[in-house]
């Protein structure tokens, strides 16, 4: 990924701190500015503060042991008297939710499928640690300490019946914990609750799929959309899918692309906008018709949308005791607009026939079912709420509530005319199940009547349910498991809005956190009085450049040697015409508008791309031009080159036309960088370890095949002297290279095959080395190297020596 700021690397967070932490995966060495310092410093005195700690600091400072510290009770009168008038589970139920509430929250962590090494890891986990912890902890843990969540599908995720602090502390648990611990910091597993894993699976994305996570950091969610979308690509081969991650928090949006670099992935950007004024990214009206023949986007719009948006967290209780000690009531309140405002954006930029998946980690009413039903009530007709419950059957929810109350400063309130005068500014009529102040089944907008009982798919389930009278039991809590019928019409108390079709999540059913999901699916574009407006212009140079800027976008477009479009290699006829172009492109980007942001600009320089296509034999069938993008001042002097895919492509052409709208905080996958050596390389760029999985299978020159020994002895030394490897032909192979990259690879059964012969399956492990005057270096992070000798040894039944032990004469 590249980042306009150097991204955070969690290693300099913690090593800042003083905390002494291990290095972490591309940390090394890279200078940081200012701004990015000062988010770390930030995201760092955050991180502690909101850590539980061991003692309380007085009595640090007097030198008290943890011991005669007590942590404070879990509990909060004003959160047992909310939920309970909220009726959030029935009275018989109350005892066994909140002493689940209090009960440490198990870990759970998911597997990714679209990593190389998926298979290793599962025969690891259902070979190796379940037998183990079976054996030697069942007493402790039960029988089965770990398993798969049976809801989640292809057992992809699992819940381990201990807490994360249990898998910290206990000593049995150890080896299981470092390698949880080292898989996710390689990207193989990640570590996420339970119930935060639910709204992904809700927005059925498909390959060719553009999404939007609205609100995105630290990006656990970012990070499974991802997943989905490379799962079931072949080596070397890119989704039309794209994921847009963005978070309003530049800190925070720093953690995201930290977290981001784990997976290898062109079809990802980050940006850094308030959710309810995302960008519209809308092209000219005269341009619409060039866009449309080309089958480019003309507006920024999205098939599926996940708004997972900023809530008050109180589903999180199980967590820790600060939520605990800091809950209210207002909590919620203060947030159920801007929730609103999100959603409504999201709905915006959703294309109509698309999903959104409304989702918050808060069990309030507030935050959950009044947004949903705000949202209905808004868009009329243009959207339905889905039932989407068969969808994971094996997920235990609950359905929505039709009823609640608003509490505000300790005083309970049924609908918004009840509210005093002077908190009626504070606390909305949207926030009511009945909102009074617009008709539910009817519009915000008065011209636009929708009629509940007509065609509509909306329309025709909502009149269903009206003559049904589906609402809630009773006594007036909403059904649990299966959908009770009432005869009791609603009052103004109730929703009229289908809103059992919400799920909650409660945590004493399957023993996790609470959640909150809406799926929505949109029927026809939103009416413009229906838009949230984008109000605040977040944007921030003169008017004049951009007028400039966006003259000079449209010359760019109509002229006619302004080709945009990809080709691999270029003949000299069309060349120059394309480096023209590419000057006119790179002059409407050299100054990014966004202040602090580097701008994105295309990587043309067309001697450097083919001398690095002709010193690796990259096919052309592999499209580099208008592919490569960098982030340094002057383009043609870039250290990192980063390579996007064809629809991130599409979306920063857009960009620039709509005079850059889009605040890009990164994007791409580090593909080549600048390599300063003395050997006499006569190309300037050596590949990146990152982007060599996707690039391999096109290249043809400089790859030698390792025997499994060769290629553990070059992870192990990392520098071996060509005469020191144990197959004397591959050494003869290294040294016939001229000086420069090479690529070392791997593949089971098929051992010591010609250069001539070589192809790629899944099974083939790559990394890059280093092509010296007498030695092949392999160049690979700590952590990367740590994975591979521990996958090699695994794969191939090798035992790793450890260096010391060999006692070597030194291998160089
Ligand atoms: C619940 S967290 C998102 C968690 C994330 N989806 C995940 O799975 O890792 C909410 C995020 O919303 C961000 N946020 C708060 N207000 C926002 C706004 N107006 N626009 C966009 N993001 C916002 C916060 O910085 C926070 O990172």
């Amino acid at each position: 990924m590249i980042a306009s700021r150097t991204p955070v690397s969690l290693h300099s967070l913690l090593v800042a701190g003083g905390h002494g932490k291990r290095c972490v995966a591309g940390a090394g060495g890279r200078k940081r500015g200012r701004v990015q310092r000062r988010h770390l410093t930030q995201a760092l005195e955050s991180f502690w503060r909101h850590a539980p700690r061991p003692a309380p600091p007085a009595a640090a400072a007097r030198g008290e042991a943890n011991r005669s510290w007590q942590p404070p009770p879990l509990e909060n009168p004003a959160f047992e008297e909310y939920y309970k008038e909220q009726r959030i589970v029935r009275e018989e139920e109350w005892d066994d939710f909140i002493s689940v509430l209090r009960k440490p929250l198990p870990a759970t962590f998911r597997i990714n499928a679209s990593s190389q090494f998926f298979k290793d890891i599962c025969s690891k986990l259902e070979n190796d640690f379940k037998r183990y912890l079976e054996s030697e902890v069942s007493d402790e843990y039960g029988e089965d300490a770990i398993r798969p969540l049976p809801w989640y599908p292809g057992n992809l995720a699992w819940h381990l019946n201990f807490s994360r602090k249990q898998l910290r502390k206990n000593q049995a648990l150890e080896s299981f914990h470092e390698f949880l611990k080292h898989e996710s910091e390689v990207g193989n597993i990640t570590r996420q609750e339970a119930v935060s894993m639910v709204p992904p699976l809700f927005l059925n994305i498909q390959p060719d799929h553009h999404v939007l996570d609205m609100c995105a950091a630290p990006g656990s969610k970012t990070f499974q959309l991802l997943e989905m979308i490379h799962q079931s690509k072949e080596p070397g081969l890119l989704p039309r899918a794209l994921v847009v991650a963005n978070d309003v928090n530049a800190q925070r949006c720093d953690l995201l692309i930290h977290n981001m670099k784990r997976m290898c992935t062109a079809n990802l950007i980050v940006t850094n906008h308030e959710a309810q004024n995302f960008p519209d990214c809308r092209i000219a009206n005269d341009l619409s018709e060039i866009y449309k023949k080309d089958c480019k986007p003309q507006r920024l719009e999205f098939d599926r949308v996940l708004c997972d948006v900023p809530c008050s967290g109180d589903g999180t209780i199980r967590k820790g005791h600060d939520m605990w000690r800091k809950w209210n009531s207002g909590m919620g309140n203060g947030l159920h607009l801007l929730q609103v405002d999100i959603s409504m954006r999201g709905i915006a930029l959703l294309k109509v026939g698309g999903r959104m998946v409304y989702s918050t980690c808060s069990m309030n009413p507030v935050e959950n079912e009044a947004v949903i039903a705000e949202l209905l009530r808004r868009s009329g007709n243009s959207v339905e709420l889905l039932d989407v419950s068969n969808e994971l059957p094996e997920l235990v929810h609950r359905p929505g509530l039709s009823t609640w109350k608003v509490q505000d400063k300790g005083s309970w309130f049924q609908n918004h005319d009840d509210v005093p005068c002077d908190r009626k500014n504070v606390i909305l009529p949207s926030m009511f199940p009945s909102n009074n102040s617009i008709q539910e089944g009817q519009s915000v907008c008065d011209d636009i009547e929708v009629n509940t009982g007509s065609n509509g798919s909306f329309s025709r389930n909502f009149s269903i349910e009206k003559t049904n009278k589906v609402y809630c039991d009773t006594d007036g809590i909403s059904n649990s498991n299966t959908t009770k019928h009432s005869d009791s019409t609603p009052n103004s108390t109730s929703s009229n809005f289908p809103l059992h079709r919400c799920m909650r999540i409660v945590p004493h059913d399957q023993d996790s956190g609470a959640f909150f999901i809406a799926v929505l699916h949109k029927l026809s574009p939103l009416h413009e009085c229906q838009m949230v407006e984008v109000t605040k212009t977040e944007v921030l140079d003169d008017d004049e450049s951009l007028e400039e800027q966006k003259k000079i976008s449209i010359d760019a477009h109509t002229s006619e040697d302004s080709n945009l479009t990809e080709v691999a290699l270029v003949t000299d006829d069309v060349k120059n015409d394309q480096a023209e172009s590419g000057n006119r492109m790179n002059k409407l980007q050299d100054q990014c508008k966004w202040k602090g942001v580097d701008p994105v600009l295309f990587f043309r320089d067309l001697t450097v791309i083919k001398s690095i296509v002709s010193f690796f034999a990259i096919n052309i069938s592999f499209p580099l031009e208008g592919h490569l993008v960098t982030r340094s001042a002057d383009p043609n002097n870039a250290r990192r080159i980063y390579y996007v895919s064809k629809s991130v492509q599409e979306i920063l052409q857009l960009n620039v036309e709509v005079g850059e709208q889009l605040k890009i905080a990164s994007l791409g996958l580090k593909m080549f960088e600048t390599h300063r050596s003395k050997d006499g390389c006569p190309c300037a760029y050596r590949l990146s370890y990152e982007g060599l999985p996707l690039l391999l299978p096109y290249i043809s020159k400089r790859i030698l095949c390792a025997s499994p020994n060769d290629f553990l002895r070059l992870l192990q030394y990392r520098t071996v002297n060509f005469a020191h490897f144990i197959n004397a032909r591959f050494g003869e192979e290294a040294a016939s290279l001229i000086p420069g990259c090479c690529v070392v690879i791997l593949r089971e059964g098929h051992q010591n095959l010609d250069l001539g012969s070589i192809t790629m399956d899944p099974t083939t492990i790559a990394i890059v080395c280093w092509r010296g005057k007498a030695t092949l270096n392999a160049m690979v992070s700590p952590p990367d190297r740590k994975e591979l000798l521990e996958r090699i040894t695994q794969r191939f039944g090798l035992k790793a020596l450890r260096v010391e032990e060999e006692n070597p004469r030194r291998q160089n």
